[in-house]
């Protein structure tokens, strides 16, 4: 998982939610899942509003004096094919005192392909490829070089 995050993007969004005399006319977050791997988020000055939806009820996170909340985001999701799934989440305001959350967003590398930087091996499935190995003999690096993408030829990306 270290290695997952080690390059790649973070990002930091600070929330501020002043104190609205109808809260209940209004919304703080609409009803959301991050577009991250993982989130660590910070309830600043302990005021109640986040509500993560369980069960289909909207239920509060009551802050913790420093405590970090970590919330699973829509890229852990389709990563781990559904094993771990992406909470969605919203915020409220209360007529009482403002509130303030710092939320960091943290996405896996970037891929290290791209039109200047085109793939240099094949696509295949892990099965494939040991299979593949274990069918030949031990011989240098010759197996890679199957895999190597020659002139455009095995491109199935
Ligand atoms: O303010 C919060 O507690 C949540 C903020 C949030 O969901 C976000 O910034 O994506
Ligand atoms: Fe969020």
């Amino acid at each position: 998982m270290r290695e997952l995050f080690e390059d790649g993007m973070q990002s930091m969004r600070m929330n501020y939610y002043p104190p609205c005399s109808e809260p209940e006319k209004t919304i703080g977050l609409t009803p959301h899942s991050d577009a991250s791997g993982l989130t660590i988020l910070l309830q600043v000055n302990e005021m109640e509003g986040l509500q993560v939806r369980k069960d289909g009820m909207w239920v509060p996170v009551k802050p913790l004096p420093n405590a970090f909340i970590i919330n699973i985001g829509d890229v852990l999701e389709m990563f781990t094919n559904g094993a771990y799934r992406s909470i969605e989440h919203r915020t409220t305001v209360n007529p009482v005192k403002e509130r303030l959350s710092i939320a960091t967003f943290y996405r896996p590398a970037p891929s290290l392909i791209s039109p200047e930087n085109p793939a240099l091996f094949r696509r295949v499935t892990v099965e494939e490829y040991v299979q593949g190995f274990l069918a030949r003999k031990l011989d240098g690096k010759s197996y890679i070089d199957v895999m190597r993408i020659q002139n455009g030829v095995g491109d199935n990306i």
